[in-house]
């Protein structure tokens, strides 16, 4: 395994009983990039963060975290991780100020300047006018806020973010989005697991996709990219598609349709092109023509296809 200084995984695995949670994970998340951790439900998503957080011990397999060993080196993968959970467990009784201010002293910041860090972290994460209210009167999108807050006290160089968008109102998406890019340009490394696709599509550089507890090798990733996947097209008058279609050659059987436009597989760009301009060529008004999906939730899907197939 080569240590990367970010997150390095070789080959782990971890069952609960005779749950196979995580059967063969392995992936290299690099420093400056960010990372989306994609699965279907119950894939292992969770069970791996846990394990690479410190939090859960590998059955079988290696792991580094900036260069430390979570089983043999928690309280340096600590320092220098930080983890911010699917749900906040947080004292109901403290502020949004406390508990950060809590969290900075834990990880050995003075009084004064955990109290710097805590005022400095509720701007980045628009808590102000929630600062000095207790953490239980938050609604679930503030506590996801809050939860960043707390994952980034200490200044990771790692950071592992479960499904850190549920809950988010679109503003405060987008704010996340740009937070987490913000992270890598600081030469952090970003894990993000999220189901929300076209976000990830977003922000992601990279892509590791689990399947009932496997990292998909290389070559089934490339393998998916390279199907034929749906793009959609809309035209002005929707009458004149269907024909053009036909004149292009396209088997009407291959057509479906949704609530927003014509769906056609199509193999890559090059073909996508060509099918334009001989719509466009036979008089066709196109309004609209690009692909139904993006490139992560074409590959999750296109992966689950040939999982269900094997
Ligand atoms: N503590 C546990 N004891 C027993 N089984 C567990 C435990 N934790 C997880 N599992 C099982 O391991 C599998 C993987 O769960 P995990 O929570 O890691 O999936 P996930 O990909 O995070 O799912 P989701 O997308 O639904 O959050 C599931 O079958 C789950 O039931």
């Amino acid at each position: 395994m080569t240590i990367s200084g970010g997150i390095d995984v070789d080959g782990v695995a971890r069952s609960f009983g005779d749950v196979h949670a995580v059967r063969e994970a392995t992936l290299t998340v690099r420093p400056g990039s960010v990372a989306g951790l994609i699965g279907p439900n119950g894939s292992g998503k969770t069970t791996l963060l846990l394990m690479l957080a410190t939090l859960l011990a590998p059955d079988a397999g290696r792991i580094s975290i900036a260069g430390h060993d979570p089983v043999e080196q928690p309280r340096e993968v600590r320092a220098r991780m930080g983890w911010m959970p699917d749900t906040l467990g947080a004292w109901p009784s403290l502020t949004v100020r406390q508990t950060l201010v809590a969290a900075g002293r834990l990880y050995g910041l003075t009084q004064d300047a955990a109290g710097e860090r805590a005022a400095e972290l509720i701007d980045v994460v628009s808590l102000e006018p929630l600062a000095d209210r207790p953490n239980r009167v938050l609604s679930r999108g503030q506590k996801q806020r809050l939860s960043l807050a707390r994952a980034i006290v200490h200044d990771p160089d790692v950071l592992l973010l479960d499904e850190p968008a549920s809950g988010l109102d679109p503003q405060a998406r987008a704010d996340l989005r740009e937070l987490i890019r913000r992270f890598a340009a600081e030469g952090k490394a970003v894990l993000v697991s999220s189901h929300v696709l076209a976000e990830l599509d977003e922000m992601a550089d990279t892509a590791v996709y689990l399947r009932a507890g496997r990292t998909a090798s290389a070559d089934a990733v490339e393998r998916s990219v390279r199907s034929a996947r749906d793009w959609r097209i809309r035209a002005i008058d929707a009458s004149t598609l269907a024909p053009a279609l036909a004149a292009a050659g396209v088997p009407a059987e291959l057509i479906r349709a949704d609530n927003l436009g014509t769906l056609v597989p199509i193999g890559d760009e090059d073909q996508a092109a060509r099918l334009l301009a001989a719509l466009v060529g036979s008089g066709v008004a196109v309004s609209s023509f690009g692909p139904a999906v993006g490139d992560l939730e074409h590959v999750f899907l296109e992966l689950n296809r040939e999982e269900g197939d094997s």
